[in-house]
């Protein structure tokens, strides 16, 4: 096809069109991504469960419809269709997911809640699967799109094009993670004001229209290669053939091939079974790679959950759990012109051979590190959690709400106490309480595997109370509050985000959780009121007193008491920062890598298909980490991360034999010497090839008899 050729500085200037088209594509899938859990949550109201499994279904999903893209574009369209194509059915999800969260449209009793959940769910899912078949089945296309690009004498430039198509993957991601969250904190509707999924979906889908008029824009500058008929359908059709061939002539009397796949040569062109040879001893060095993928996609899950359990307090600024995983595009950024322009050409004066497949190795040991690091920083962690009662045993603290002075007997032992801050762990199902002069005594029954706490009334002789703590790190690092009431009236404490309700004399209120941060709680007993003001860190758990001797008014503060049940996160979040170091160094050398290798080393007609295989090992690493997780069940979780790293050091020892019997081949040569030879006798074909051998990770010419065999 024909096609104005720019260049810029070497470069050709199609690519510009392709990179922005890009970083528009992941502003807007990723942009989208960021608040989809939360939609689920609060706006459609499904349990966290099922607003888990339904966004990780739509991820795995993401990176299994690359295949399908792929070979709609190597056999059927071609890559330029395919992407306008796909484009628009990605544009139109996002769009259907825009409209889906305009709760106005359903909402006729117009109380701010859609009454008609049903059109909602329908039409996200509906928008969720064309997105999913936009996004994945363009991704493979893109990249190989954008390699097309270059002739063959352009490698460096085609390389420093996959860096650039990196970054701006990762420009756009970064940019919408932060922008997406903030429209949607907004406030907006036509009959009430609700917040604003609509426009925290609808600037992505505006996004990926950009990204399609971007595209369609170079499309005058574009090389276009034609697609060359139903290859995927040859291909399977030529191993078939070839395993069946193999198959009937399984006897000693058939001279041996050289490869299996020289079986198909009866009926099926050479270039053909050279193409297919190319493209499985790729997938074969595949094989391994998932277990990078399993490690590095963690971060969203394990690596958050870890933040929880820490301290986000940066000076002023305060970093949110999920928000650290901003830390691995901004490290991409600074990264990847760091690694292209000092790292590598540093390795290379030195004499180093740093060829991809020891690039993509180095990666997956940098990402067993990061791990290692993680489960460091976990041990950290785990020295500051609480001990909770195991199944046998009962732990118990003591709220003395008057003045007497509480002794505890168990058996022989007595404590002497006011009230107590610390949890006593006890193996016995009952101890026997005497309090006060005279002594009044009380046999207590203890809750196996629980925490509790016992309210200790001002009037000893009066009813004694008995809490059900909380017996594990409030999720999220929010903090678990209560109030007890100690007073002869009944108290309504409130915040502006929660309200503790109406908490009746001596008696107390549930847990709320509450974010971090200055918090100023109102205490209302009649028209009297009381503010309590106090800051809070990450994951804390406390029990506020209000005794009866309250006085409300402007220093009422004093009077109320906290009782620490549970310590606020003290292993500080930038602990994390080694652990994202490494696996983002590890992603650049084995991930960007690793997209360039695909492209360089598929045969022209299966280009897209390669990327997508590549895709699809990332789709395959989502898969072991659930299945490792639930296999291996460690009760450390730092253990669980070690395993993990051993794992993938054993995987990458593997992959490194792999890679050290591959052979790196330029397929356009390969396939320029059938092009040569089609009306050549076969036999003379033999000869006439360069025995020249160019290593250096680049070519290897006298392997071009393995994939021309007469
Ligand atoms: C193959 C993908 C996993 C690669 C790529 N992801 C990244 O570059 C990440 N560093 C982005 C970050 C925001 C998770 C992608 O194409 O999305």
């Amino acid at each position: 096809t024909s096609f104005i050729f720019k260049e810029v500085c070497g470069y050709p200037l199609s690519i510009f069109f392709i990179v922005v088209n890009e970083f528009c594509e992941r502003f807007s899938y990723y942009g989208m991504r960021a608040v989809l859990v939360l939609y689920f949550k609060y706006f459609l109201r499904w349990d966290d469960d099922l607003a888990t499994s339904i966004y990780h279904t739509f991820v795995a999903l993401c990176y299994l419809t690359p295949i399908l893209g792929a070979i709609v574009a190597d056999s059927w369209l071609g890559k330029f269709k395919t992407i306008i194509y796909l484009s628009i059915v990605y544009a139109i999800g996002q769009v259907a997911m825009a409209v889906s969260a305009i709760h106005d449209i359903t909402d006729t009793d117009r109380d701010g809640t859609p009454d008609n959940m049903t059109f909602h769910v329908v039409l996200s899912m509906v928008g969720l699967f064309l997105i999913a078949l936009g996004t994945g089945g363009i991704k493979p296309c893109v990249a190989a799109f954008g390699g097309d690009q270059f002739s063959d004498h352009q490698d460096r430039q085609r390389r420093t094009f996959f860096s650039v198509f990196y970054l701006c993957i990762n420009g756009g991601s970064l940019l919408s993670t932060i922008i997406t969250p903030i429209l949607r904190a907004q406030d907006c509707g036509i009959h009430s004001q609700q917040k604003c999924y609509s426009l925290a979906f609808g600037v992505p889908a505006a996004l990926m229209l950009v990204a399609l008029v971007v595209f369609i824009v170079g499309s005058g500058m574009y090389y276009k290669a034609e697609p060359q008929g139903n290859i995927m359908l040859d291909v399977c059709k030529c191993i078939g053939f070839a395993i069946k061939n193999r198959y009937r002539h399984r006897s000693n009397q058939y001279p041996k091939r050289q490869h299996w796949m020289d079986w198909a040569e009866e009926k099926y062109d050479k270039l053909l079974i050279a193409q297919i040879k190319m493209v499985l001893k790729v997938l074969f060095l595949y094989i391994p790679l998932p277990m990078f993928w399993t490690l590095f996609d963690q971060k969203g899950s394990r690596w958050t959950l870890q933040a929880t359990t820490m301290n986000g307090y940066f000076g002023s600024l305060v970093i949110q759990p999920d928000q650290m995983q901003t830390v691995n595009p901004i490290l991409i950024l600074t990264l990847v012109p760091i690694m292209d322009s000092v790292i590598y050409p540093l390795i290379n004066k030195c004499g180093l051979n740093f060829t991809p497949l020891k690039r993509m190795t180095v990666g997956m040991l940098l990402a067993a590190i990061a791990f290692v690091c993680a489960a460091l920083v976990q041990i950290e962690i785990d020295k500051t959690l609480p001990t909770f009662p195991s199944t046998s045993q009962s732990q118990l603290k003591l709220l003395n709400m008057g003045s007497e002075t509480v002794t505890i007997k168990i058996f022989n032992d007595f404590f002497v106490l006011q009230a107590s801050n610390e949890y006593f762990t006890f193996e016995a199902g009952q101890i026997n309480i005497s309090v006060g002069h005279p002594e009044v005594r009380n046999t207590i029954s203890l809750a196996k595997g629980q925490r509790q706490t016992l309210l200790i009334p001002l009037t000893i002789t009066d009813e004694w109370l008995m809490t059900d703590d909380i017996t594990s790190k409030p999720q999220e690092g929010n903090n678990a509050i209560r109030f007890v009431n100690g007073m002869k009236t009944a108290v309504n404490v409130s915040i502006p985000a929660a309200n503790f309700g109406l908490i009746e004399p001596f008696s107390y209120s549930n847990y709320s959780l509450i974010k971090n941060g200055k918090v100023t709680f109102t205490l209302w007993s009649g028209s009297q009121s009381c503010e309590y003001s106090t800051d809070f860190g990450f994951g804390s758990s406390y029990t506020f007193f209000i005794p009866s001797t309250l006085v409300f008014g402007p220093n009422c503060q004093e009077s109320i008491t906290a009782a620490e049940d549970i310590k606020p996160n003290s292993v500080h979040m930038a602990l994390q920062i080694p652990q994202y170091f490494f696996i983002t160094a590890g992603e650049v050398m084995f991930s960007v890598t690793g997209l360039e290798f695909s492209y360089s080393q598929a045969p022209s007609n299966m280009k897209a298909v390669l990327q997508a295989g590549w895709l699809f090992t990332v789709a395959i690493g989502n898969f072991i980490v659930l299945i490792v997780a639930e296999l291996a069940k460690l009760p450390k979780q730092w253990a669980e991360y070690v395993l993990f790293a051993s794992l993938l050091v054993a995987v990458c020892f593997i992959f490194s034999i792999m890679a050290y019997f591959y052979t790196y081949i330029d397929p356009a040569e390969i396939e320029a010497q059938f092009k040569k030879n089609v009306n050549e006798d076969d036999e003379d074909n033999k000869h006439k090839l360069q025995k020249t051998e160019r290593s250096n990770g680049k070519i290897n010419v006298t392997k071009l008899s393995y994939y021309n065999m007469a």
